[in-house]
């Protein structure tokens, strides 16, 4: 079994949409990036790429690459998912949390977990999402910009 960790932070602009997740969150703001900017699959390929010894997704997936301009993150995930398969691998289980102060997530969670774990050929009881905030601490707190954490286990495909 191999584990690995992901952390990403986005900031929240005006006229983005929020994806969450491969999700559409109706929302005020959205996150700034040149992908769609999906900071809770940007934190997920990372832990997955890191549990692989894959390096992480800027290496894979430079923001200078034009062709990533504006790319589903959820397309991004089923890159990495072929690289782990070439590298013989699977995903065990994996957990994230988004650290948002608004808006709520849990109502979009079921759908965030569906896309994951269509996406990654995994079952749902394989994937879990968590939403916290911080108390109106902080970068995220203020609303300034979200940030996530995953971590996952890897297996080999026998
Ligand atoms: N953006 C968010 C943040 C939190 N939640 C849910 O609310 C619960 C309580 O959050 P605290 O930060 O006050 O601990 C949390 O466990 C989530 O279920 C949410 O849906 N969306
Ligand atoms: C996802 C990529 C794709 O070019 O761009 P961004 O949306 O800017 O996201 P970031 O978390 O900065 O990771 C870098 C890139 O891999």
């Amino acid at each position: 079994m191999r584990i690995g960790i992901g952390y990403d932070v986005h900031k929240l602009v005006p006229g983005r949409s929020l994806i969450l997740g491969g999700v559409a969150i109706p929302w005020e703001q959205g996150l700034l990036g040149h992908s769609d900017a999906d900071v809770l699959i940007h934190a997920i390929m990372d832990a997955l790429l890191g549990a692989a010894a894959l390096g992480d997704i800027g290496r894979h997936f430079p923001d200078s690459d034009a062709r990533y301009k504006g790319i589903s993150s959820l397309e991004l995930l089923a890159r990495v998912k072929e690289k782990l398969g070439s590298a013989n691998y699977e995903v065990n289980n994996l957990d994230a949390v988004v650290v948002a102060q608004a808006p709520k997530l849990a109502s979009y969670i079921p759908a965030m977990r569906e896309n994951l774990a269509r996406v990654l050929g995994t079952e749902l009881e394989n994937i879990n999402v968590k939403a916290t905030t911080t108390e109106n601490l902080g970068f995220a707190g203020r609303g300034e910009g979200m940030g996530a954490y995953a971590v996952c286990t890897l297996r080999k495909i026998s």
